[in-house]
């Protein structure tokens, strides 16, 4: 019997390197750790772990040749999807999502044979969510489970219509919220879940305006949609049906569900609110009541673990991009300009590592994942002065959730009880004139601040496709019998995930990834610590 290894904080030693990267890789799917940099020098591989898993309590010994076989049934049992056959004795039907052309054959005979063309996707059909193989903990990015980083085949869900459905669909009634900020995208998705309800012949389909508030708030009506309504709303950006935080009061929401008798809900958000659909899903199992919940990631901050990326994040990066160029042209055309953009991420840098990428013209990416001083001999101020001195302008790109350490918090949460950062864009700002002038160098500094342009634009041609997928995904996964699940892409292909599996913790830029690395490579920027 091996010894079990404890799962939280007190020590640092490769153990714990080991211990911190299965534990991630349970917790968020990814080995992608935020772990603290252990420092102890001596490799010794563990052999055994100790892991909880989100669901159930697993013990990997890796002496246990069965080790792998154990961690692949957790897993299966993980990314099972709920259906509400679960809790029903329902008979399913053959489904009204046509694959085939509506018209009379024209006698082509090059044309397949309707009844062989392979246009559904079975129940057991399944897409690996790791492909990579590591040959070496110390491969760059390796995610592996056990000491001799194993090949362990991770399967996921494969999305997309069934040959048999469990709804009416003339019976059925339809629900879209969005929930949570704006994000490009919410419309592509809203238009293309009522245009698949259609397609299936559904004709009850309402929007709940205003996020969740719109289940109980008085004067606050459902808005009946239809492809005529809808047929534009991609055009613009924002929320067709309009978006709120907080005042998720599932029992009241559930209540309303029931009053209204909804029998399939798409919800669009991002954690918070996939944390919200899985409550109301419990809620719905808890009452017995045959209801779909159907979760689509959106959210600019790309912070749900799991998947390749949250819809909108592309379109944030783009018009961060636009941002980011702004700031240069001021700084190059400047005497000594220093151009300094914040950009959103409530608690990940990936826009800001994006952007910086993207637009090359960043040289210096701070992000919440790597600590950095502003002061002292290798703080960001000095490197700056160096910037100046040899290059004669700078660009620096911050996330809004970096060096919060350097700050005072005030502790106030927003409706939705997200924390309410401190402006590190305008404290870098400050600093960077104090320091300049401390030492008598001129520095001419334009801060851009683009947080709710990033957001409100509409969605670009890769997030609009992208949108396109996820909401017509969505809906086939509801007339598949799954409720709390969420409709996303995963290594390039698209899947149904529980949503219990994607709310454990934010996903957050690798530090010691790749990108990240890439990122330092094209900025150039040294560590500033
Ligand atoms: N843990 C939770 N359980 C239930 N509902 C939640 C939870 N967290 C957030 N919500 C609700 O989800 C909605 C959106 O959450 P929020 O965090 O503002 O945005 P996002 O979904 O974009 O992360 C809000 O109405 C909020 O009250
Ligand atoms: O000002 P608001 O609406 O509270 O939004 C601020 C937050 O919204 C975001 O754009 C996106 O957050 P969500 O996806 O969680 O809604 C964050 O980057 C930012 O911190
Ligand atoms: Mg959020």
């Amino acid at each position: 019997m091996a010894a079990a290894v404890k799962t939280s904080g007190g020590f640092c030693n490769t153990q714990q390197q080991w211990l911190h990267s299965t534990r991630d890789l349970f917790l968020h799917g990814s080995t992608h750790s935020n772990a603290k940099e252990c420092k102890s020098k001596k490799a010794k591989k563990p052999t055994s772990l100790r892991v909880k898993a989100t669901s159930t309590k697993v013990e990997l010994d890796f002496n246990d040749p069965s080790w792998k076989q154990n961690f692949q049934e957790d897993w299966d049992n993980r990314f099972n999807l709920p259906r509400i056959t679960d809790i029903y004795d329902l008979k399913p039907r053959p489904t009204t999502f046509s694959l085939k052309k509506q018209r009379t054959p024209t006698g082509d005979e090059d044309s397949t044979p309707m009844d062989m063309w392979n246009g559904y996707v079975n129940n057991d059909d399944r897409a690996l969510m790791k492909v990579i193989k590591y040959s070496s903990p110390t491969s760059a990015g390796a995610e592996c489970i056990d000491p001799d980083c194993s090949w362990v085949e991770q399967w996921v869900h494969r999305a997309g219509p069934r040959k048999d459905i469990y709804y009416e669909p003339n019976e059925v009634k339809a629900a879209i919220v969005t929930c949570g900020g704006l994000c490009p995208g919410l419309n592509d998705v809203i238009r293309q879940v009522v245009f698949t309800l259609e397609t299936y012949g559904v004709k009850n389909i309402v929007g709940i305006p205003f996020g969740f508030r719109g289940f109980f708030e008085k004067g606050l009506k459902e808005m009946p949609l239809s492809r005529n309504l809808v047929e534009n709303i991609n055009l613009a950006g924002g929320s067709f049906l309009g978006v709120s935080r907080g005042g998720a009061k599932t029992s009241e929401i559930v209540d309303s569900i029931q009053a209204r008798r909804i029998d399939m809900l798409f919800v669009l958000g991002g954690n918070g609110t996939h944390a919200g659909a899985n409550a109301i899903h419990d809620e719905c199992r808890k009452r017995k009541l045959k209801v779909s919940v159907v979760a689509v990631p959106k959210t600019i901050d790309n912070d749900i673990p799991l998947m390749d990326k949250t819809f909108g994040f592309d379109t944030a990066v783009e018009e961060a991009q636009r941002a980011i160029n702004s700031a240069y042209i001021e700084a190059r055309s400047a005497y000594h300009g220093i151009g300094l953009v914040k950009l959103m991420g409530r608690s990940s840098g990936f826009i800001a590592m994006h952007a910086s990428l993207s637009s090359g013209q960043v040289d210096v990416c701070l992000i919440p994942e790597v600590s950095f001083a502003l002061d002292g001999e290798y703080g960001v101020l000095q490197h700056l002065e160096q910037l100046i001195k040899n290059k004669g302008f700078c660009v620096v790109c911050v996330a809004e959730a970096a060096g919060q350490e350097l700050l005072q918090n005030s502790g106030a949460t927003d409706a939705s009880g997200n924390t309410i950062l401190s402006d590190i864009g305008v404290h870098m700002q400050q600093k960077i004139k104090t320091h300049f002038k401390g030492i008598g160098v001129h520095a001419d500094i334009k801060y851009i601040d683009p947080t709710y342009m990033v957001r409100a634009c509409r969605a670009n041609a890769s997030d609009a496709i992208l949108c396109t997928v996820l909401g017509q995904n969505a809906v086939h996964g509801a007339f598949a019998g799954f409720s709390g699940i969420t409709s996303c892409i995963c290594n390039t292909h698209y899947v149904y995930l529980p949503v219990t599996q994607v709310i454990t913790a934010p996903k957050r830029v690798n530090h010691k990834g790749r990108m990240w690395h890439r990122c330092l490579t094209s900025t150039g920027q040294p560590d500033f610590r």
